[in-house]
């Protein structure tokens, strides 16, 4: 095994999230620390500016490089702090997502910014990047690329269950019940919308980042009518694999709320959340919902999701750490590139054919 460094910058764009993991790719070891470098309020600006420009944006804009070299800059200095933390444990290899601006898969497309070569010279450690495009190439969503992780860490787990993450977009994993022989379905995608959309309505409305505790939603009332009427977009009954941008249906779901007052705009938005992973059209019902991400932060959403499913409870219960899991995927995705596995499946992306995620420079 070797310790792999995983960097990870979600949709929130609230910073990089870094962690270490011992693995050989297939087996996990021990987890090493973790932390997050948040984004200033300045360069989170600059990227949400991006993120709602980018399909009109080039790959030379000066923004957009200029946003790249900064944001880039950020992960170095995460590797940085996370060596300084983690004295004597040198990672071998380090993954880098990168900063997802655009994701559109029916285009085969999705784009994260990040420059590998100078994070690479930076810190004098190989780097794995770009781990989306040969899943997109190869007809596939490019996400979630999660579920093999997912599926390393409950090995031992027999029954069907979910891992559910709640970031700005929420995704999930759902692992069939084992065989005889310990095979067993893993099926994945994006249910519908996280944080994202309940940030941008507590930003207007509260001047804060993110709707704290769920305190503005737990003291509204969910408006069914308007819930319905958000429930009812395509993609919601839609098969699984399916992914999400971080504006997938953004305005028009800004358009039902609008008139709404703040606590009961917020109230039906994290049921929309809630609702959306409710309806997915899963292929076995879990028993058990693990839920990670800073959603599980948000009783509201936890209690909600409760109400829907049964038996939830967040992956602490697990021993894991919910806000490092996907910088510690990108770890174990960086060794499994390195080694030649694949990440996806048809079953998790839509792939055609099982695929490895991640190129080396
Ligand atoms: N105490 C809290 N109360 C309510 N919500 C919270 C709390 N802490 C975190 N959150 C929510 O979690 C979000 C961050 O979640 P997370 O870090 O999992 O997202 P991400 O990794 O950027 O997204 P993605 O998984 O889509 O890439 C915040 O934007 C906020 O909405
Ligand atoms: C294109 C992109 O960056 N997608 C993210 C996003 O954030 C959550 C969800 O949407 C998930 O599909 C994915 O990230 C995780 C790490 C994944 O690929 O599994």
């Amino acid at each position: 095994m070797v310790w792999a460094l995983g960097l990870m910058s979600g949709t929130s764009l609230d910073g990089v999230d870094a962690a270490l993991i011992e693995t050989d790719g297939v087996r996990i070891g021990r987890m090493g620390p973790s932390l997050t470098v948040p984004y200033s309020p300045e360069l989170r600006a600059r990227t949400r500016e991006l993120l709602d420009r980018a399909a009109g944006l080039a790959p030379d804009d000066a923004e957009v490089l200029a946003v790249t070299r900064e944001l880039t800059l950020r992960h170095v200095e995460a590797v940085r702090l996370l060596r300084e933390k983690a004295s004597g444990l040198e990672p071998a290899v380090i993954g880098f997502h990168g900063q997802t601006i655009l994701h559109q898969p029916e285009r085969g497309r999705s784009w994260q910014i990040g420059d590998a070569r100078l994070l690479q010279d930076l810190c004098s450690v190989p780097v794995i990047h770009d781990f989306r495009s040969r899943d997109l190439e190869n007809g596939g969503e490019g996400a979630p690329l999660v579920p093999v992780f997912h599926a390393a860490l409950l090995q031992q787990e027999q029954r069907p269950v979910a891992v559910l993450n709640i970031g700005g977009v929420a995704n999930v994993t759902v692992l069939g019940a084992q065989d005889q022989h310990g095979q067993r379905g893993v099926w994945a995608c994006d249910t519908g919308p996280g944080n994202a959309l309940l940030d941008d309505w507590a930003l207007r409305h509260t001047g804060k980042p993110c709707d704290f505790g769920g305190a503005l939603a737990s003291s509204g009332t969910v408006r069914q009518d308007v819930l319905e009427e958000l429930l009812a977009i395509p993609y919601f009954t839609r098969p699984m694999p399916k992914s999400l941008d971080r504006l997938s249906f953004h305005s028009e779901a800004m358009a039902y709320v609008r008139d709404l007052s703040a606590e009961d705009g917020a109230a039906t938005l994290a049921a929309f959340t809630v609702e959306a992973v409710a309806r997915t059209p899963f292929p076995v019902q879990p028993e058990t919902w693990f839920v990670a991400g800073g959603g599980r932060h948000n009783p509201v959403l936890m209690d909600g999701l409760r109400r829907c499913l049964g038996n939830v409870a967040s992956v602490d219960v697990l021993g894991w750490d919910g806000d490092a899991l996907e910088a510690q995927c990108f770890g174990l995705l960086a060794v499994r590139c390195q080694r030649g596995l694949p990440s996806s499946w048809p079953g998790t992306t839509g792939v055609r054919q099982p695929c490895i995620a991640g190129r080396a420079l």
